[in-house]
């Protein structure tokens, strides 16, 4: 499934946070949203995730113009987006109900959808899934420990975790290691790289230019009101073809 974001237009009150902003994520592709602090990145993410409709633009989903659509045909496309917030959010219950809440959630949806979940992922029962998603994050071992009780960064991997038992087509990550130590980070890349491997598009937003670097296929680059440029990782670090994208990565001032 391709996501294809045109002329987005978003704000809040009287302010204007996104212009024109356009960004195409296909199925299997990291594409890493870098920019400064405020600038809007966190917003796209929302815009991408169907929490609000754009102010102006068209958000498609493999074609379907998401916001032209019955809520109940956006809400089968909202179904195929796992989000990881900057803050995990996770729900007052232990690891294990957190992980599995997707699978829940397609519970609820019918026998029919779920034994196409189960097809998909070829298990039969889905809480191995939740299990499988936990390993993933390297928190197997605190399956029954309450979430209120979690560090910063075993929290954050446990809503990483969420976020992948639920099989999305598409994953967007607002700074998803902005918790975690470097092994942790490494885990957390390595998961990503991993879900770019199973065909999960990646919107990724963070402030890391090495992990931009390490973990992106495409680059997408917001400064000001709109995307400046945007490009394959090397390009964009090696021969940016806006003066001001290559002050940001050199880290120096543009405004
Ligand atoms: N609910 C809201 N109401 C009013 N203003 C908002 C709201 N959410 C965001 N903003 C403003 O919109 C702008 C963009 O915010 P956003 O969180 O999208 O930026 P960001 O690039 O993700 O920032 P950061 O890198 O610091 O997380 C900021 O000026 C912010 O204050």
């Amino acid at each position: 499934m391709t996501l294809r974001a045109a002329g987005l237009e978003h704000g809040y009150g009287d302010e204007t946070t996104l212009e024109d902003v356009s960004l195409t994520v296909s199925p299997g592709e990291v594409v890493a949203i870098i920019g400064p602090s405020g600038v809007g990145k966190t917003t796209l993410l929302r815009l991408l995730a169907l929490f609000e409709p754009p102010r102006a633009g068209s958000l498609e989903y493999d074609g379907t113009d998401v916001w032209g659509v019955s809520s109940q045909r956006r809400l089968a496309c909202r179904r195929r987006i796992g989000m990881v917030f900057q803050e995990a959010g996770l729900f007052d219950a232990s690891v294990r109900r957190n992980a599995e809440y997707g699978v829940h959630v397609r519970r609820s949806w019918g026998e029919r959808l779920r034994r196409e979940f189960a097809d998909l992922v070829g298990l039969r029962n889905g809480n191995s899934v939740a299990m499988e998603a936990l390993e993933t994050v390297g928190l197997a071992d605190k399956l029954e420990q309450h979430a209120g009780s979690l560090s910063g960064g075993e929290a954050q991997r446990v809503a990483f975790a969420r976020a992948l038992a639920y099989d999305p087509d598409f994953l967007l990550l607002d700074e998803p290691t902005s918790d975690l130590d470097p092994r942790n980070t490494a885990v957390i890349e390595d998961a990503v790289r991993e879900a770019g491997d199973r065909d999960i598009g990646v919107a990724v937003a963070t402030h890391d230019m090495n992990q931009a670097r390490r973990i992106a296929d495409r680059v997408a680059v917001i400064l000001d009101d709109g995307i400046t440029e945007a490009g394959e990782t090397e390009r964009i670090f090696e021969r940016p073809e806006d003066e001001r994208t290559r002050k940001f990565i050199d880290g120096e001032l543009i405004y």
